[in-house]
């Protein structure tokens, strides 16, 4: 009971919210959704402006105990990319919950906008996916939660359009009535009525190829394969024919590894055996690597451009190179960096693998807190062995103001060369798999 009295600043007296509501007058209407209608508002108290959904009662049919319980849960989610829950009223037979005004309508209303250009979009898909993985476990186990009903209508931009995702926690209040999530329901779901993490990763793949494609997921005036997104998208996708379903304007903004990072993760989400679907954690790392790409300014790229998957570490002002870790042997299997970020956390990723040997030799440069990288030199080579004729980078040496790292790996006749004004080095990208395919880097400079 202790837990439910804490909820008492959350309540809002029924007056309160008639007041602010002009009496839920049609002015302040703002739409139906599958559990009610939200009005705008304004407090009496503090004149802040909410969203206030009226709960309809046949579809939330808990008793206060229970409604109080799901209130705690749901006020306890707490980024900056879900809309945050200010209160709720339980009174005289209503219920309703409060949440903070977003201004800019759902990602829904802005998905055909041409005006929102492709940075704009990876933004806004990182911001909710952030939000979405928090969800997923951002509170540590005992409050991992499902949204259940995610779609572009339950995505809203703010006014400098950052992503809130809205509604998360419905699915435990009632039961939805809800045909406006067509076209993003987990075929798992519809199979077996169980909702899981996993879903809402599906769901949430067919949101980033509606941001992709410029369209909503379900288009009633077709009648053929163009009505559903992801039958489209799957035929497209597997025949390699994207460019069919992207706008050529659209097309025209994207970095070639952007686009290419950005269809494989939300293809990897829309895959029918659960278990394949990435996590929401994953969509996170490889959506910041799209963004990164579409928003560095990336030098040239040594060795395949078509070897591995790509992957990026572009480095704000904020964040500090720690230290570098290049595996290899006659070439190099993998670079790792560990990244100091404004908090002092150190985050560390990997890319490459063994590429099958076991002699491999491990170096770890760890810089001094003054270093800076000033330049690398490198040579490409074509594997041998057991996974021969591969072309991958088969050495590397990196450059400081201090000194020189390497070489690492087996030096070629086929040399690269990137040269920097202190202070100018921004990251790295490239194309990893069984070895370090292909190395790129990132400049201030150009930025
Ligand atoms: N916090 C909010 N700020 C501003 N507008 C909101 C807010 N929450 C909901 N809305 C708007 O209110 C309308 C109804 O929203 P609601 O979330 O109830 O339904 P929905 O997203 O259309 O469907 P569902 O109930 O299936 O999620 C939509 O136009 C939505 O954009």
């Amino acid at each position: 009971m202790a837990q439910i009295q804490e909820l008492d600043h959350l309540k809002i007296p029924l007056q309160d919210i008639k007041l602010a509501t002009n009496n839920f007058a049609e002015d302040n209407f703002i739409g139906t959704g599958g559990f009610g209608r939200v009005y705008k508002g304004q407090l009496p108290n503090d004149h802040s402006i909410v969203a206030i959904k009226r709960l309809d009662n046949t579809i939330t049919p808990q008793g206060p105990r229970e409604f109080a319980l799901e209130i705690i849960v749901l006020a306890s989610y707490k980024h900056t990319n879900l809309t945050s829950l200010v209160g709720f009223c339980d009174d005289d037979g209503e219920k309703i919950l409060m949440y903070e005004y977003v201004t800019n309508g759902s990602l829904e209303n802005h998905l055909a906008s041409v005006n929102l250009t492709w940075e704009q979009r990876l933004r806004i898909c990182l911001g909710a996916a952030s939000g979405l993985d928090y969800l997923h476990g951002g509170l540590g186990t005992s409050h991992r939660a499902i949204h259940g009903n995610i779609k572009s209508s339950n995505i809203l931009l703010d006014v400098n359009r950052e992503a809130k995702i809205s509604d998360f926690g419905m699915s435990n209040i009632g039961h939805m009535i809800d045909s406006g999530s067509l076209g993003f329901v987990d075929p798992q779901y519809k199979n077996t009525g169980v909702l899981s993490k996993e879903s809402d990763v599906y769901s949430f793949g067919v949101v980033l190829f509606e941001v992709l494609c410029r369209r909503p997921a379900v288009m009633a005036e077709y009648h053929d394969e163009r009505k559903f997104l992801r039958k489209v998208v799957k035929r497209c996708y597997e025949e390699e024919k994207l460019d069919e379903i992207i706008m050529d304007d659209l097309r025209e903004q994207m970095k070639p590894y952007s686009l290419e990072i950005f269809s494989t993760a939300a293809y990897q989400c829309l895959n029918k055996d659960r278990k394949q679907r990435p996590s929401m954690k994953s969509i996170v790392q490889e959506l910041r690597s799209s963004f990164e790409y579409q928003i560095g300014s990336p030098t040239k790229l040594w060795g395949s451009s078509t070897g591995g998957s790509p992957w990026s570490l572009l480095l704000d002002n904020n964040m500090k190179l720690r230290k570098i870790a290049i595996d290899h042997e006659d070439w190099i299997f993998s670079i790792g960096f560990t990244v100091e970020d404004v908090n002092g956390l150190l985050i560390f990723s990997q890319h490459g693998g063994t590429g099958g040997d076991n002699n491999r030799e491990l170096y770890e440069i760890n810089f001094d807190a003054d270093e800076e990288i000033i330049g690398m030199l490198g040579t490409i080579g074509v594997t041998t062995g057991y996974y021969a004729g591969y072309q991958v980078i088969s050495s590397l040496c990196i450059v400081t103001n201090k000194r020189r790292y390497g070489p690492f790996g087996e030096e070629t006749m086929t040399r690269f060369r990137v040269p920097w004004d202190v202070g100018s080095f921004a990251g790295f990208y490239g194309r990893a798999g069984f070895y370090l395919d292909g190395l790129g880097f990132y400049s201030k400079n150009t930025i």
